[in-house]
């Protein structure tokens, strides 16, 4: 079974992204997002890129390397949250600020693929985000929007790319452990 690593932008949830990944009998460690992505790419199989208070684009220069995680660390990667925005934002997608989401928000899925597998037509999740994901980047299929959010969440599976807007890690987040296990099982 392989190592996820938890890149760590000390997002509130953080620590409950680990603790559900180890829940589901996955192992898990936090990355310092300056490691170099060399290092990461011969010690762990996938990545979760998570949330945090940062904002796309004017504090990229904080990211440290995980914008490079995005282009070229070679397992799957998931984002979530800011992970989400940065992973479209780098492959050339569009971010906005205009639909803000707090709370639950009812998700309404468009494509299954594969880390949505398993949960059916639509389901509640927590969101906490400001700028959102208005156009996916080219190659990457919409897996689900919300009322006011186009891009809930996205894949590109070819080149091994997961996102998604609302947090799965969070309690309140309906069939949250099945999103993260569909995707941990990417990682062995
Ligand atoms: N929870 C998050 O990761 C928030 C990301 C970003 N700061 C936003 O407001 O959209």
């Amino acid at each position: 079974m392989g190592v996820i690593g938890v890149v760590n932008f000390g997002g509130q949830y953080n620590h409950l992204i680990k603790r559900r990944l180890e829940d589901l009998g996955f192992q898990a460690k936090f990355i310092n997002p300056n490691e170099p992505v060399q290092v990461l790419s011969r010690e762990l199989n996938c990545l979760i890129i998570s949330g945090g208070s940062w904002n796309i684009p004017a504090d990229i220069p904080k990211l440290g390397n995980a914008p490079q995680y995005a282009l070229e660390f070679p397992g799957p990667i998931l984002g979530i949250c800011l992970g989400h925005q940065l992973i479209a934002y780098e492959f050339g997608g569009i971010l906005g600020n205009k639909t803000p989401e707090f709370g639950g928000v009812r998700i309404r899925i468009d494509n299954e693929d594969t880390i949505l597998r398993g949960i059916g037509a639509e389901f509640t999740a927590w969101e906490s985000h400001n700028i959102s994901v208005d156009k996916e980047p080219n190659g990457f299929t919409v897996l689900a929007h919300s009322d006011l959010v186009r891009v809930q969440a996205m894949a590109n599976p070819r080149i091994g790319r997961y996102s998604v807007q609302f947090h799965p890690e969070v309690k309140h987040t309906e069939f949250g452990d099945i999103i993260l296990r569909n995707f941990a099982e990417l990682c062995s």
